[in-house]
């Protein structure tokens, strides 16, 4: 059970706090993201379809292409952590706008790179940053007591019945044969804002070109630790990586505040571009794949959870930055 005694914190130290019972559940690595913490880079270009400039007058989602930073990861906080261990994979895109790039005569802010941070799960395990965090220290606690992981996830069911579609769609994935060869969901949604200022609830999901292909787990189990970026490394030699961009349009009363809430499957999708890797890169200095950062055209919804992620990942990259 999670200790109880410990009082929330103030709404201020709370992504402070979630972080460090992250690091209290996977240990601290010093330089390296509290979450996701390793993963590959690569360079890419994403060309729009233009089929979203009707919702939306976001200069990335009009005609042109744009240069796109990706960061393909492992969602453990341990870098050690074998592929394998670590069921949900991330794929997080940063758009290269060009400074002051114009779309239907609006200009991009500078320095404001829009961001689609996914993982291979539709859903998430918290609906409220408080949530979140009783759920880490009960994890923490069950981790400590030395609980199996069959116990932990009855435990955790039990405790956070809330959280049961994305603990049985997360401990349900099997481990992928590649990057590439898996869909990515951003989760919450989105409003687009078209040039009237009306908005649209949009969800993101990422289809590889690829046809889904995932491992065996024996075949799995006896791969190098981190398969996945020896098989992205042989994979960019050989042929072509892409993922289409998909939309899923939210209708008016659907929930747009509920990240463990996915919408009725018959909603209106469309294709928003297509994306194309081109190599893999080092990592650039000072990347953050934070989701607040939509650029205009693109605004928050009042999802909790994604409105708190900016405060976290500010919390994780100043850690890693001063090398703690
Ligand atoms: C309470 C909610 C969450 C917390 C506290 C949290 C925490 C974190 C932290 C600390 C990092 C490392 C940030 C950095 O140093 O740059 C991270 C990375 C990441 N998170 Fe979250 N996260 C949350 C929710 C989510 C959700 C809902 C998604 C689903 C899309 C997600 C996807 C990712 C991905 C893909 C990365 C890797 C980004 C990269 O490659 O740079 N996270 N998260």
């Amino acid at each position: 059970m999670t200790n109880m005694q410990e009082p929330m914190p103030a709404s201020d130290k709370l992504p402070a706090r979630s972080v460090d019972a992250i690091e209290e559940l996977s240990g601290t690595h010093p330089g390296k993201r509290r979450a996701h913490a390793r993963g590959i880079c690569a360079k890419g270009v994403f060309t729009p379809s233009g089929q979203a400039a009707r919702l939306t007058f976001a200069a990335h989602l009009q005609q042109t292409p744009c240069e796109a930073i990706i960061r393909f990861s492992n969602s453990a906080a341990d870098p050690a952590s074998r592929d394998l261990m670590s069921p949900a994979k991330g794929m997080a895109l940063q758009f290269q706008l060009p400074d002051g790039q114009g779309a239907r005569g609006v200009e991009s802010v500078q320095g404001e790179k829009p961001v689609i941070s996914a993982v291979t799960a539709p859903v998430f395990v918290a609906r409220t940053p408080e949530s979140f965090l009783e759920m880490m220290l009960a994890a923490r606690d069950m981790t400590r007591r030395g609980d199996s992981i069959k116990d932990r996830l009855k435990g955790m069911l039990q405790l956070f019945p809330h959280a049961a579609e994305a603990l049985t769609s997360i401990s349900s994935l099997k481990p992928p044969a590649s990057f590439a060869s898996v869909p990515y969901y951003s989760i919450h949604a989105f409003y687009f804002v078209d040039e009237n200022g009306r908005r649209r609830p949009v969800k993101y999901e990422w289809i590889p070109d690829a046809e889904e292909a995932h491992l065996p787990l024996i075949k799995a189990a006896v791969s190098s630790k981190d398969y996945l970026e020896d098989e992205l490394r042989d994979r960019l030699g050989t042929s072509p990586i892409g993922f289409t961009l998909r939309l899923t349009l939210g209708e008016e009363w659907d929930p747009v505040d509920d990240c463990t809430a996915r919408w009725p499957s018959n909603r209106e999708t469309l294709e928003a571009g297509h994306l194309f890797i081109v190599e893999l890169i080092e990592e650039p200095d000072g990347l953050v794949m934070d989701p607040t950062v939509t650029g205009p055209g693109i605004e928050l919804t009042p999802d909790p959870i994604l409105n708190f992620r900016h405060d976290a990942y500010a919390v994780s990259f100043e850690r890693r930055q001063k090398g703690i």
